[in-house]
């Protein structure tokens, strides 16, 4: 399990210009479809919960809890507060255990006792129901220096986002992460917040969740 660190920054026609110029290096570009998981009352996502398929690999993230005393200066709860932290599982056993914790009620009702369960059969048990799908075209940049990747999202909704990311093991050392996040977004001259593809798909799909996660303090 490893924790992503993330702060997502505007796109604009300079972007591209400006990576060359810090000497990122694109490390690629890939397309993908995710779809996102949910029961049909959002229980997960009300809990800050994100269930996603992506190419076959199922991943949840998870809040981690912040811890304070990592941040030691008021420019470092700013630069925090700019960023998100996940937990990130990617194994579907423990993804079942996680998910079954929060909608465990609904399981009790619907859960007949199988051990060998197949992909349909433990989204069907659980009630789960994909409640939104977008394909992403990712182009991906390494900063070295920084051991920081900075991807530029492309949704085929219509929405561009940046995002710088540094995946830190569990267990490992969120503050410098958030650290390196910060000097690669001075260096890009980033230093606002934007929404992310989920809050804009959101915004346009479900707009009485995506009020209700905002009112819950979610998004
Ligand atoms: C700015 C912000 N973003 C996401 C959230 C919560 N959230 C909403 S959807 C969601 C799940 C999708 O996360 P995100 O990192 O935005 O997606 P993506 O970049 O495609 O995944 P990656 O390839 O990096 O793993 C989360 C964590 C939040 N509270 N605030």
């Amino acid at each position: 399990m490893s924790v992503e660190v993330e702060r997502k920054f505007l796109c604009s026609a300079d972007t591209l210009k400006t990576l060359e110029e810090i000497g990122a290096v694109c490390v690629g570009q890939r397309q993908f479809l995710d779809q996102y998981f949910d029961t049909p009352k959002f229980d997960l996502t009300l809990k800050d919960m994100w269930l996603r398929n992506r190419k076959g690999c199922w991943e949840l993230k998870c809040p981690t809890p912040v811890d304070r005393t990592e941040e030691t200066s008021g420019e470092q709860s700013k630069a925090a507060a700019l960023c998100t932290r996940y937990k990130e599982i990617t194994n579907l056993p423990e993804i079942q255990t996680r998910v079954r914790e929060v909608v465990k009620d609904v399981c009790e009702r619907r859960e007949t006792s199988s051990s060998q369960e197949d992909e349909e059969s433990w989204l069907s048990k659980i009630n789960l129901v994909c409640f939104a799908a977008f394909t992403t075209v990712r182009r991906s940049f390494t900063l070295e220096e920084e051991g920081v990747q900075i991807d530029l999202d492309q949704a085929d909704f219509g929405y561009h986002v940046g995002e710088i990311e540094v995946l830190v093991p569990e267990g490992g050392d969120v503050q410098s992460a958030l650290e390196k996040i910060e000097r690669t977004a001075r260096k890009l001259g980033e230093l606002k917040r934007v929404e992310g593809k989920m809050n804009v798909y959101l915004k346009r799909n479900h707009p009485e969740h995506y009020a209700k996660l905002l009112s819950e303090h979610v998004l």
